[in-house]
């Protein structure tokens, strides 16, 4: 990763800037979690992947994804466009490189939405910028209820999210914070301060042992 703008310290002006990743099964809330954190946060941009899978309804090309066939997606691996990539419920998720690159060199910090595999990756490329947050449901009723209430997968695709389900939650003691989406405001309220917390941290601030220097050298 070196000379790449990720591996280096990534400055916001004086600050470091940060990679918020959030996992849970599908139907948890992550998407809509992060898209409203965004909204509150013009400083955060979101993450778009690439996918090999099919557009849901509503869903915009260059928004929600970057939709593309197993061969594109393919080549793109191959030419080391992606910053990590993965095979979930048999389709190819990659993460685009340059537009990361680009968000941290302009000081920003960006969301991903993205699987137990992919947080393990970043986590292993940048472990100093990496914040990793998952979203459990609160019982496995309701994630079904909520795939079924979003309308946007059949009846087999919803059966098969649900079977992967337990599996994403497996990994759930990987990440740094745990958020329980019962309530939708209180969820997004405890990301937000996660995001701010995490935004005061030291390491954060790489200025700090400058300024303390000059600090302590006053009588
Ligand atoms: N590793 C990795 N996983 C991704 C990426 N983009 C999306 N995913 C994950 O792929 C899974 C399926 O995503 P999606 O088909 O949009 O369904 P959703 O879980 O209902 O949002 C989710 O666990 C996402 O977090 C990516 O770029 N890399
Ligand atoms: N706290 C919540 N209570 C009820 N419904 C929710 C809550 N959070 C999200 N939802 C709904 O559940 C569905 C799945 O959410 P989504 O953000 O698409 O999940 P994911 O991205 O994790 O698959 C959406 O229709 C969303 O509006």
């Amino acid at each position: 990763m070196s000379g790449d703008g990720l591996s280096g310290p990534v400055f916001r002006g004086r600050r470091r800037g940060l990679m918020l990743v959030l996992s849970s099964p599908s139907g948890a809330g992550k998407t809509t979690l992060s898209k409203r954190l965004i909204s509150l946060n013009p400083d955060l941009v979101l993450s778009i992947s690439a996918t090999t899978r099919a557009p849901r309804p509503g869903e915009v090309e260059g928004q929600d994804y970057y939709f593309m066939t197993p061969k594109e997606f393919e080549e793109k691996i191959a030419a080391g466009e992606f910053f990590e990539w993965a095979k979930v419920f048999d389709h190819y998720y990659g993460t685009p490189k340059a537009p990361i690159e680009e968000a941290l060199d302009e000081g920003r910090d960006v969301v991903f939405d993205i699987d137990w595999q992919g947080a393990r990756s970043l986590a292993k490329e940048a472990p100093d910028d990496v914040v990793r947050v998952f979203i459990l449901p609160p019982s496995l009723a309701l994630l079904r209820d909520r795939l079924k209430k979003r309308k946007q997968d059949s009846d087999d695709i919803i059966k098969s999210r649900m079977n992967r389900a337990k599996s994403e939650i497996e990994h759930w003691n990987e990440y740094d914070y745990v958020v329980l989406n019962d309530d939708f405001s209180r969820a997004l309220e405890k990301l937000s301060e996660i995001l701010h917390a995490e935004r005061l941290k030291r390491v954060r601030h790489p200025w700090l042992e400058g300024f303390v220097e000059e600090l302590m050298k006053e009588e």
